[in-house]
This record gives structure tokens, sequence and C-alpha cells, in this order.
């Protein structure tokens, strides 16, 4: 883990889905060119990573706690990398929210901004000034189709997600000068716990405060129709992976990369429910 020609990549929320695959797939390059480290916020949930990394656990890939909605954690997990030195940084970590506004606590929401979007900027003001001192590092941000487009009863993830784009849009300007790249990749549906949890999430809410129609609405017109796009458009975490792997090697990446041009189609067309 020492050798000084690999470059150092450092991903959020490795425990499951995309940032498990990209982990794994960046450990397990051919040409040996990543050290991984992979982290996550609770380190009792690292066997599947484990064990999908195999041989490369220890070799091209390391672990280490991270929790991105604290500062402490997030600015332990840097100063315990040699040199603070990260090469590319990918913000994966982040969580969804789903259903009719009038039942969703101002907590529940907030923690999805302080997850998807202050989460994000946390890990940027860490390992950024540091990139623009060396005049070189990598940004990649995890964001989503919905940061492009609002979708029902996303309302808040989606705008999570939208707040995401224009920082980065932003920020991304001033790096160029630094010779530092951010790039976002937005993918549409993926097979992860992220579907999972969305459906358990559903099952155990009652939606008080919501009318009739709009749980209706809700739970027998959006939520069939979201499962059946999932089955219809949903991509897996590997094709997700080989996408930011693309992101790492390229040297001058676009700012935004869609894993699928089928969804776009889809949210920019004017379809109703
Ligand atoms: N699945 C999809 O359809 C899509 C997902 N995305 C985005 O992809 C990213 C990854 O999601 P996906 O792999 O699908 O979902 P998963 O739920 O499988 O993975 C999310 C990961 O984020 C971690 N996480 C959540 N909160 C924190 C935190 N505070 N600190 C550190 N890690 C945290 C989870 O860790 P823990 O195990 O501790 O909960 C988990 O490892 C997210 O940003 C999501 O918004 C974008 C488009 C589509
Ligand atoms: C129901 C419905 C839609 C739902 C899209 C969904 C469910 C997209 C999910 C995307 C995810 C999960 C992104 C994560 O970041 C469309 C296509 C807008 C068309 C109108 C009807």
């Amino acid at each position: 883990l020492d050798n000084p020609n690999l470059k150092v990549v450092l991903i959020t929320g490795c425990s499951s889905g995309i940032g498990l695959r990209i982990a794994v797939m960046l450990a397990k390059d051919e040409q040996k060119r990543y050290h991984v480290i992979a982290t996550m916020r609770d380190l009792k949930r690292k066997d599947k990573l484990v064990e999908a990394a195999g041989d490369a656990y220890g070799k091209t890939l390391s672990l280490a706690v991270l929790d991105v909605c604290s500062d402490e954690s997030v600015k332990q997990c840097i100063d315990g990398i040699k040199d603070r030195h990260v090469d590319i940084l990918i913000n994966n970590a982040g969580i969804g929210l789903v259903g009719p506004l009038e039942s969703i606590p101002i907590e529940e929401m907030k923690k999805v901004f302080e997850t998807n979007f202050f989460g994000v900027i946390r890990m940027i003001k860490e390992v950024m000034p540091d990139m623009k001192k060396r005049r070189g590092g990598h940004i990649i941000v995890v964001s989503s189709v919905m940061g492009l487009q609002g979708v029902v009863f996303n309302d808040v993830y989606a705008a999570s997600k939208f707040a995401m784009e224009g920082f980065c849009e932003s920020l991304a300007v001033q790096l160029l000068k630094f010779n530092v790249t951010l790039s976002m990749i937005e993918p549409g549906p993926v097979h992860t716990e992220f579907e999972a949890k969305m459906i358990q999430d559903v099952r155990q809410k009652e939606y008080p405060g919501a009318d009739p129609d709009t749980i209706h609405y809700f739970k027998n017109v959006y939520l069939p129709s979201s499962v059946d796009i999932f089955e219809v458009l949903g991509q897996t975490p590997d094709d997700i992976a080989r996408v930011s792997t693309v992101h790492c090697v390229t040297l001058g990446p676009s700012l935004c990369l869609k894993s699928t041009c089928i969804i776009c189609e889809f949210v920019f067309s004017p379809v109703g429910l």
C-alpha cells in the first residue's frame, strides 16, 4: 500500500451499491494504477466489500471509517492518509427520500441535504486545498438524473441533487485554473440497496397529514410506475462503476456524464402519470 506511483482514490459510502462496485473495480485495475481507500461510516458493514475485493484487499484496497455528516470523522479520515494526499475523491455516499411532502418531517429532509449536499461539500473542503496547492487532482460526484429533472414524489431528494449540480458547475470553473477537475455522474435508476430501502420505507410508513387522494396517487400510481421503471431501465452498480472508471482514467473529462441516455429521453419528454 506504500507504492508512491499509485494514484490514491478515496471513495465514500462503500458498504454497498455503487460505491462498493467502484471500489472493487478500481482496486482490481489490471494495470494496478490505484490505491483505493474505501470508506464507510460503520466498519461492521465491510464484509460484502472485503469478499468482493478478494485478493485486492490489503494490497490495492484499504478500509477507513468515514461519516460524511461529521466534520470530525471527515477530518480524522483525511488526517490518517499519508501526507493527506488524495489524487481522486469520489463522492458517492447518499440517501434517498420519497413520499408525499406533507407527511415528511423537516428533520428527515435536513438529513437528506446533510448527507447528499453538505456531505459532499464537507469532503471537498477537506481535500481541495491540498489539490489546489499540488496543482492536480480529480473530484467526482455521484449526482443523479434527478439532479437534472425533478420526479414526482422525490421533491426533496431531487432538490438535494439539483443543489449539488449548481454547486459543482460553479466550483468546476475555479478549479480548472488549478488543474483540478470536477465531474458529475448522473445515473438513472440503479439496482442497489437504495431501491430496497425505498420499498421497505414505503411499507413501514403511514403518511400522516397527507390526504387520501395524494396517498392513493403515491401508492397506487407512482409506486407501481416506479417499480416498472426500475425493472425496465434499471442499470447495475457495475454499469455505473465502469462510467466512473472512465472518469478516473480520462485526463480532461467532461463536467457531466449520464450513465444511460434512455432515462434522459424519458424524463425530458413530457410524460405524465
Ligand atoms: N440507486 C439509484 O437508483 C441511484 C443512486 N444514485 C446515487 O448513487 C449514490 C450511491 O447510492 P446507491 O449505491 O444506489 O445506494 P446504497 O444505499 O446501496 O449506498 C449508499 C451508500 O451511502 C452510504 N451512506 C449513507 N449515509 C452516509 C453517511 N452519512 N456517511 C457515509 N456513508 C453514508 C451508505 O452507508 P450505510 O451502509 O452506512 O448506510 C451506503 O454505503 C447516492 O449518492 C445516490 O443518491 C444516483 C442515481 C440513481
Ligand atoms: C414514475 C415516472 C418516472 C419515474 C422515474 C424514476 C422512478 C426515476 C428514478 C430515478 C432514481 C432512483 C434516481 C436516483 O438518484 C418518470 C421517468 C419521470 C416518468 C414519469 C413517471
